[in-house]
């Protein structure tokens, strides 16, 4: 099969994009997707052998929408994606953790990092789509599913605002400690993605680093249904 998407992550500026998680937390990604591959991926929602889950948003007051994990072995270009991003992101972790006087302790592959997961009893695999109608929206939050979690994850549109939906722009929310909460609002285009903190991000401060606590979310889709893939780099109970 072709590693298209592990020579394109291979490609990008992965010194500027630790600038912007430094600078705001979060990193856009360009397209790493094609039209096809995110076409092939929204088709792939109706084949319900692909998943190991379906949760209705609305049953669990998550908001309104639907979304399903794989199961594994992942679509080939979801695993691509995760394994391909992952050393990076895991460099940009214990970067932040040696900065904020801890072990810098993550392993430099995905495939050590899940087992780390198996260890725990974190087995069943995270990645995700998401499908959002008319009046569907996600509630801010954090993807935790267990003891063990990695600090970054990263989510794709699959397909592309103003055309195929309005509304549902991904939110970001910024705890800071004493202090009032500082909101994004992010918009991707088909294929691009979004590197955003899973729970916790390291700031400068006067006196030394501060932490702060993020969640994530989707606005209001007005209109169209939108698209979206979750890649969660720890496993689950
Ligand atoms: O649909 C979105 O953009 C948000 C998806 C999400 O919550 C996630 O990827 O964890
Ligand atoms: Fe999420």
């Amino acid at each position: 099969m072709n590693d298209q998407i592990a020579s394109s992550v291979a490609k990008l500026d992965w010194v500027t994009l630790q600038q912007s998680l430094d600078e705001y937390g979060y990193a856009k990604l360009p397209r790493l997707l094609s039209p096809t591959v995110c076409t092939d991926l929204m088709v792939g929602y109706g084949n319900e052998l692909a998943f190991r889950n379906t949760i209705d948003m609305a049953r669990y007051r998550f908001g309104i929408g639907e979304y399903k994990y794989y199961d594994a072995p992942l679509p080939y270009p979801i695993q691509q994606l995760r394994e391909s991003i992952y050393p990076e992101l895991s460099k940009a972790a214990n970067r932040y953790l040696e900065l904020s006087g801890q072990t810098a302790d993550y392993p430099a592959s995905l495939a050590a990092f899940v087992e780390q997961c198996q260890q725990k009893g974190q087995t069943r695999s995270t990645p995700l789509i998401l499908k959002y109608e008319a009046g569907g929206y996600n509630c801010l939050h954090q993807d935790l599913y267990g003891d063990i979690f990695f600090p970054f994850q990263v989510v794709f549109a699959l397909n592309q605002r103003d055309t195929d939906y309005t509304g549902g722009e991904f939110l970001l929310m910024e705890q800071r400690p004493r202090a009032q909460s500082r909101g994004s609002v992010i918009t991707l285009d088909q294929g691009e993605g979004l590197i955003f903190p899973t729970r916790h991000r390291i700031v400068p401060g006067t006196r030394g680093y501060y932490r702060t606590t993020l969640r994530h979310g989707v606005s209001t889709v007005t209109s169209g249904t939108r698209f979206s893939l979750g890649i969660i780099f720890h496993d689950a109970k």
